[in-house]
């Protein structure tokens, strides 16, 4: 599976070795984000892993920012996204599996790399089971097809 990955100023150190512990369970990491800790600005990344996710180059995303708020909110405005903020387990696994989350996030200033692991390793590890949340999942993203 090839996983795209953004971060910005906040999330460098937190990007590497999230980075890290991926390449070492076997995943393919492709790198949006950026690789310095100058003062940067997270809707490039968070746009940047969104486009990746929807067009296939990736099949899914994971975005660190200060608090992962802003970057998944740039992500969501990318037409297909599905970004989840989450500072725990359980709502990274119920992202996926009732809601099918294309993108996770969460805030480098908020968790621990090791409540991080945890938190990706739910994420990556639930299935969606579709049903009665795809009626749901499609009623989402139907919103985006509206005239607003
Ligand atoms: O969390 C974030 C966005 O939601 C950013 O990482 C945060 O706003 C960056 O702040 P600063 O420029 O003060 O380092």
């Amino acid at each position: 599976m090839k996983i795209g990955i953004g971060n910005d100023h906040a999330a460098l150190e937190m990007k590497n070795q999230v980075m890290e512990y991926l390449e070492e369970k076997g995943y393919e990491v492709i790198n949006y984000g950026t690789n310095t800790p100058e003062s940067c600005n997270y809707p490039e990344f968070g746009e940047k892993v969104g486009r990746a996710v929807v067009s296939g180059e990736v099949d899914c995303g994971i975005l660190i920012c200060g608090t992962g708020v802003g970057i998944s909110l740039a992500a969501n405005k990318v037409k297909g996204v599905r970004a989840v903020v989450c500072s725990e387990p359980y709502s990274a696994k119920l992202s996926k599996q009732h809601n099918n989350t294309n993108i996770l996030a969460f805030g480098a200033r908020v968790v621990g790399i090791e409540l991080a692991k945890m938190i990706i390793d739910e994420w990556l590890g639930a299935e969606f089971e579709g049903g009665r949340h795809q009626t749901r999942v499609d009623m989402i993203m139907a919103i985006e097809n509206k005239d607003n």
